[in-house]
């Protein structure tokens, strides 16, 4: 299984469904960004169809034996927290943990997935540095190495971008746009608007508990959603480096 269904799925936090009647079908080679403003349900979704949260109707994920559950898909979490001062080569090497044995330690294979996702995320200098003496930022690419060197279907992102200078943005937007044209499927959370015009597949806005928008970027991001939902006016335009989407201001 390399996508995601959703049927029926709703989510409460505290006395409130903070997402109802949730139909979604992702499929292998997909990029998407998962929209809304702060407090939509973005995190909640993916949270719920992993099955780190209760919810209502039907997630493919959820429904998984844990360890099934982590050969398919990776998480990164919005909190980048890094617990131990372990080496960066150590904490990426985790990893690998769903495809090992207990107790043994990772083989060709897990280290070919290791160099490789550490190669993609230009992190070969940092591979002997102690984890939590790194940068906000460079913690934030090593979490999201870890992800990549699970090398599962699908990849769930929260905000992966948040904290990253623009050259790694891009870096890691490309990446990402790679893995889903080698057939993975990649949700990822945002609000960098201009990121997910120009590199996502598909945009799935949530709002109100529900989902607003659903489609390619220059269809999703239409002036009235934008000033509907994201109460802002922005620039859109389809370019030789493809669409572009500029925030210009608020709207009541
Ligand atoms: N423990 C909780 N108890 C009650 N409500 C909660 C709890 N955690 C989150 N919520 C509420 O659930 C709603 C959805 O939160 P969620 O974190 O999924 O939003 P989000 O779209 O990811 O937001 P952001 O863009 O700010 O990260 C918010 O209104 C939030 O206040």
């Amino acid at each position: 299984m390399s996508g995601l269904e959703l049927q029926d799925f709703a989510v409460a936090r505290g006395p409130c469904d903070v997402l109802r009647d949730i139909s979604l079908s992702v499929r292998g080679g997909e990029f998407v960004g998962l929209l809304g403003p702060n407090g939509a349900g973005k995190t909640t979704l993916m949270r719920g169809a992993l099955g780190l949260m209760a919810h209502r109707g039907q997630s493919s994920l959820s429904a998984l034996a844990p360890a099934q559950r982590a050969r398919t898909a990776a998480w990164l979490p919005q909190a980048r927290e890094i617990a131990w001062p372990v080496t960066v080569d150590t904490l990426i090497a985790l990893g690998r943990l769903p495809h090992m044995g207990s107790g043994q330690r990772p083989g060709p294979a897990d280290q070919a997935a290791i160099d490789s996702a550490i190669d993609r995320m230009g992190l070969q200098a940092f591979r002997s540095r102690i984890a939590t003496q790194l940068s906000g930022g460079e913690q934030a690419r090593v979490l999201i190495t870890r992800a990549l060197a699970q090398a599962t279907p699908l990849l769930m992102v929260d905000e992966p971008a948040a904290g990253l200078d623009p050259a790694h943005q891009i870096g890691l937007m490309e990446t990402l746009a790679a893995e889903a044209r080698d057939g993975r499927t990649v949700i990822a959370s945002m609000h960098d608007l201009g990121l997910a015009a120009r590199f996502c597949t598909r945009l799935v806005v949530l709002w109100r508990g529900g989902i607003a928008a659903d489609g390619p970027p220059e269809q999703v991001l239409t002036p009235d959603l934008l000033a509907r939902v994201f109460h802002i006016r922005a620039y859109y335009a389809q370019t030789d480096h493809g669409p572009i989407c500029q925030p210009l201001g608020v709207v009541p």
